[in-house]
């Protein structure tokens, strides 16, 4: 039987960003898996924001059943496993959410989005930012799951219509319908370096806050 070689990925790890919960769709849950089996399938690592729970444990679950690296990257307050869950493969314990984000994106030669809430927009948006800043130039990919994100790709128009968005910021945001898309246009994605403000030549470690607790405002 002729045996098809996995297909070699510029990427070594992805950050994956998504719901604590899994949605009320099922197709959200499926994306989540078929995103998972395809970053084995071009033998791509997960970076992640820890725990078992929503998208983010099924995502995992279904690189680490694949046979590939797992870094799940938590703030101590999250660490109790009855707040999120078990995390399959390697747990990097943090500080801080702030210090998590930039463990995770330390760690990632991409960034992924699947459908989520306020954290996923909140890590999505901040990786983008940083990429028009020229903090980093790695690719960042929106999966619009049953056109999930279509109001925040319209709302982001709006901001380029409006003048608070550049039509060359626009262009950092990479999206697909499905996994496979996805992680062929990030592959083959370009970092636009037009109007990028200035190079920071930025230490990732820098954006980690001194090691401390870290209070949830509530
Ligand atoms: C403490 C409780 C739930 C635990 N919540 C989270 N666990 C793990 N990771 C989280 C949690 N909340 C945010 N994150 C990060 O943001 C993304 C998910 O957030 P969303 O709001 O569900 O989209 C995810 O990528 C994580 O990195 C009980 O209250």
């Amino acid at each position: 039987m002729e045996m098809s070689e996995p297909k070699q990925s510029k990427f070594r790890r992805i950050c994956v960003f998504c719901g604590s919960s899994q949605g009320k769709k099922s197709s959200y849950q499926d994306a989540a898996i078929e995103l998972g089996k395809e970053l084995v399938s071009r033998n791509i690592d997960l970076v992640y924001g820890g725990g078992s729970i929503g998208l983010m444990g099924l995502v995992s679950q279904a690189v680490h059943d694949g046979g590939r690296h797992v870094i799940g990257v938590i703030p101590k307050t999250l660490m109790p496993r009855e707040l999120t869950g078990e995390t399959v493969g390697e747990v990097k314990a943090v500080a801080d959410m702030h210090q998590r984000k930039a463990e995770m994106s330390k760690h990632s030669d991409a960034f992924i989005a699947l459908p989520g809430g306020y954290g996923t927009l909140e890590e999505l948006l901040e990786v983008i930012t940083w990429a028009q800043l020229g903090i980093h130039e790695k690719p960042v990919g929106l999966l619009n799951v049953d056109g999930y994100y279509n109001s925040l790709l319209s709302f982001i128009d709006k901001a380029v219509e409006e003048g608070f968005i550049s039509p060359s910021a626009r262009q950092i945001i990479v999206s697909a319908s499905t996994a496979k898309e996805l992680v062929k246009k990030l592959e083959e994605y370009v970092p636009c370096q037009e109007e990028v403000v200035s190079k920071l030549n930025w230490e990732m470690e820098q954006l980690s806050y001194p090691h401390q607790e870290y209070d949830i405002p509530r």
